[in-house]
C-alpha cells in the first residue's frame, strides 16, 4: 500500500506541477491570481519589516538616550517601527499597497529603497508613488507588461495619436493639443523609425499638415512623401522650409490679432488655418557644423528658427516633433533652449548618459534611471512624459513601413498645399540652377 500511494501522490505532484507550468505560459493573468499573488503577498506582509529597516524606511519613536536610574543610557532603539502597510490589492499581473509616511519622510526614501523591494518581493519592477501627501502607493509588477503589451484603445481627436501601451496597460497617446511639441530620443535600432512611423500613420487621416525635415537625404521621412505637404532633405532646404514656416506663423499670429484671439482655435472654422506638425528626424544633423562659416551660419539659422516656432507655435498650431540618436549639450546652447520648450519626451534605448540627461533629467531623475536601463532587446519600449507631469514605461505598437507607407499613400488626396513651403525649395532649386 506504501509504495503505491507514494506512486499516486508522487503522480499527483507532476500533474500539479504540469498543469502550473501550462496555466503560467498560456494563461499568465490566471496563473497570476491563483498562485503569483498569494505568494507575493506573503511576501510583502512577511518581508517588510526588515527591508524596512534595512533600507532607512523605519523610524524610532523612542528617544535614542534615555535615563535609567542615575544612569544616561544612549544607543539605538531596540525596535524600530516600520511604516504602516495596507493589506496588499491584486492588480493584473501585480500587487499595490499604500504606505503611510512617517512624519518627516518623503517618497524619494521610498524610490530609493525600490530595487531592494524587487529583490524582496522577487518581481519584476516596483514603482513608487504619491496620490496624496503623506502616502506612496508601491505598485508591483509581477512580469513586464510590456513584454508582450496588448493593443490599446483611444478615442480619435484631432492632432491626437495611438502609440502604443504604457506599462499600465493603458493607451500611450501623443496629443499635440495638450502637450504641443515632442523631443524622441532613441539609438539605432531602438524603435525610433517605427514611432515616427506610427505617429504618421496617425495623422495621416487627419486635417493635418505633415512636413517632414530629413536631413538624412530624406531616407526616413521620404517614404511618406505622399502625405507630406513638404519635405527637406538637407540643411539648406530645411533652413528654407523652416524660414518659410516661421513667415506663415506670422500670418497666423496676424489672423489671430486681427480677430481679437489668442490662438487659432478660437477663430470661427472658417478662418482657421491648418494644423501643421513638423516632423524633424536627426536633429544633431541640423546643429552640426564642419568649421566652415556657410555651415556655422545655417546650424545657427536652424537653431533660431526651430526655437521661434517652438516658442511661438503652440497657440498657432505649429507643432514640433523632434527625432534624434543623440541630444547633448555639445551640439550647442540652442539644443538646450529647444528642449526646454519640447515638453513632451520620448527616450527609447540610448548609446550614451547625457542623452537620457538630456531628454528626461530636467522632469525625473528615475525616470533617466528605468531609460538607461532599456535593453537592446527592447525594440520600441521607451520612457514617456504623460500630460500631468508625470511619466511611464512604454511600448509602440508595431508599425511595419510598409503599413505606414500605404497609410500615407492612401491618405495621400488628404495633403493641404502649403504654397509658401513649396515655394521657397522651388526657389532654392532655381538658385542651385
Ligand atoms: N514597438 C516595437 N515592437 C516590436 N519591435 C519593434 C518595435 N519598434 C521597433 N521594433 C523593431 O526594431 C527594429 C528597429 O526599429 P527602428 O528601425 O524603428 O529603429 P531605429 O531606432 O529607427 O533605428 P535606425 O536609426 O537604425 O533607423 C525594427 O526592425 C522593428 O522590427
Amino acid at each position: 500500500m506504501g509504495p503505491y500511494l507514494l506512486a499516486v501522490a508522487l503522480a499527483a505532484l507532476a500533474w500539479v506541477l504540469l498543469v502550473g507550468d501550462l496555466v503560467r505560459r498560456h494563461r499568465p493573468v490566471w496563473h497570476w491570481y491563483v498562485a503569483g499573488y498569494p505568494v507575493t503577498t506573503c511576501r510583502v506582509l512577511f518581508t517588510w519589516r526588515r527591508v524596512a529597516l534595512l533600507n532607512d524606511l523605519s523610524v524610532s519613536r523612542l528617544p535614542s538616550r534615555t535615563v535609567v536610574g542615575h544612569l544616561l543610557v544612549k544607543g539605538d532603539p531596540v525596535r524600530p517601527v516600520a511604516p504602516r502597510l495596507s493589506f496588499p490589492r491584486a492588480t493584473r499581473m501585480g500587487l499595490a499597497v499604500t504606505v503611510r509616511l512617517h512624519a518627516g519622510q518623503t517618497p524619494a526614501t521610498y524610490m530609493k529603497a525600490a530595487d531592494a523591494l524587487v529583490h524582496a518581493w522577487k518581481v519584476h519592477a516596483v514603482r513608487v508613488t504619491s496620490p496624496e501627501r503623506g502616502v506612496v502607493l508601491l505598485t508591483a509588477m509581477a512580469s513586464d507588461p510590456l513584454q508582450r503589451p496588448g493593443l490599446a484603445t483611444a478615442p480619435t481627436e484631432l492632432l491626437s495619436a495611438l502609440i502604443g501601451a504604457l506599462e499600465s496597460g493603458g493607451a500611450w497617446v501623443m496629443n499635440l493639443r495638450l502637450v504641443p511639441h515632442w523631443l524622441i530620443a532613441g539609438a539605432t535600432r531602438s524603435g525610433k523609425s517605427t514611432l515616427l512611423a506610427r505617429l504618421i500613420t496617425q495623422l495621416a487621416p487627419q486635417p493635418v499638415a505633415l512636413v517632414g525635415i530629413d536631413c538624412k537625404g530624406g531616407m526616413e521621412l521620404g517614404l511618406f512623401a505622399e502625405r507630406l505637404s513638404a519635405l527637406a532633405t538637407c540643411r539648406r532646404e530645411a533652413v528654407a522650409t523652416l524660414s518659410a514656416l516661421v513667415v506663415d506663423m506670422q500670418d497666423r499670429m496676424s489672423a489671430c490679432r486681427s480677430a481679437g484671439v489668442r490662438s487659432i482655435w478660437e477663430l470661427p472654422d472658417s478662418l482657421r488655418p491648418i494644423p501643421v506638425v513638423v516632423i524633424v528626424d536627426e536633429i544633431a544633423e541640423l546643429y552640426l557644423s564642419d568649421g566652415t562659416r556657410e555651415s556655422k551660419a545655417e546650424a545657427d539659422q536652424c537653431s533660431t528658427l526651430l526655437l521661434r516656432l517652438a516658442q511661438l507655435g503652440a497657440a498657432l498650431g505649429l507643432h514640433l516633433v523632434v527625432a534624434g540618436q543623440r541630444v547633448g549639450s555639445d551640439l550647442g546652447p540652442g539644443v538646450t533652449a529647444l528642449r526646454a520648450q519640447l515638453g513632451g519626451r520620448i527616450c527609447h534605448r540610448v548609446n550614451d548618459p547625457g542623452t537620457a540627461e538630456m531628454t528626461l533629467g530636467d522632469l525625473n531623475k528615475d525616470a533617466v534611471a528605468v531609460a538607461q536601463s532599456i535593453t537592446a532587446e527592447e525594440r520600441g519600449v521607451a520612457v514617456c512624459s504623460g500630460p500631468d507631469g508625470g511619466w511611464s514605461r512604454a511600448r509602440s505598437h508595431l508599425t511595419p513601413a510598409e503599413e505606414a507607407v500605404s497609410t500615407a499613400r492612401k491618405y495621400s488626396g488628404m495633403t493641404p498645399e502649403l504654397p509658401a513651403l513649396g515655394h521657397a525649395l522651388v526657389a532654392l532649386e532655381g538658385d542651385d540652377k
